[in-house]
């Protein structure tokens, strides 16, 4: 069995846990108030900045140009591609980039960059994994449920979509590469890597939902 695949199913529950969030159920069925969506957008915002930086470290950290191509390539992605769906977003409902990072997005975005500055490699990647794969996922799983007349019809356009999923596959790729050349303590580390990178991405959206502040 491919690492990957092992990654995927020793994290199904938190994927699972992921689709049943009201969050994402009312993202599909159109439902969702959207003072939770625009607080997710802008969040998203602050997280695709860095979830670009952290793609940069990995490139510059690559040992071969062809990977340093592969992540600059994610990184043009997540700066240009992700923000023009954000761009529409803030004309279609109307507001601006704004404010700081949500404690959760902070907590999210400082372990992609330690991570990917700090220790190996193949644990980098393993942390960035889970936004490409659980997105494409969920972006599925919403497509196959959508109501119509969806007015965030964009979003799940952008992550169902054939682009993406090419993106997906490569990322998928490059952690198996890794992962064959890697010891079983490297792999035993890109797995608590990918592990807590999905569990961050639960609590992105729960967050999201609850529009969550800081206490202090
Ligand atoms: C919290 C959060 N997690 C994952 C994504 C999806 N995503 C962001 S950048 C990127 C790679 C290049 O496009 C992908 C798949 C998101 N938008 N927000």
């Amino acid at each position: 069995m491919k690492f990957t695949q092992t990654l995927w199913e020793e994290n199904t529950a938190t994927y699972e846990q992921i689709v049943a969030l009201p969050f994402n159920q009312e993202l599909t069925n159109g439902t969702l108030d959207t003072n939770k969506f625009k607080f997710y957008v802008n969040q998203d915002a602050h997280y695709l900045a860095e979830y670009g930086r952290a793609l940069s470290i990995m490139a510059a950290k690559s040992p071969d140009t062809k990977l340093v191509l592969d992540f600059i390539k994610f990184a043009e992605g997540a700066i240009v591609t992700e923000q023009l769906l954000h761009g529409s977003y803030f004309e279609q409902f109307d507001f601006e980039l704004s404010g700081s990072k949500s404690p959760t997005c902070l907590n999210y975005t400082n372990f992609l960059l330690a991570t990917c500055s700090l220790k190996s490699l193949e644990e980098g990647m393993a942390a960035l994994l889970p936004c490409f794969w659980i997105y494409r996922e969920v972006g599925l799983h919403i497509l196959g449920n959508t109501a119509k007349d969806n007015p965030f019809q964009a979003w799940i356009d952008t992550y169902s979509g054939e682009e993406f999923a090419d993106a997906v596959e490569k990322a998928i790729a490059i952690t198996d590469k890794l992962a064959e050349e890697a010891s079983p303590t490297l792999r035993a580390k890109m797995k608590e890597a990918f592990t807590m990178s999905c569990k961050m991405e639960y609590l992105f959206w729960e967050s999201a939902y609850r529009q969550e502040a800081w206490v202090i």
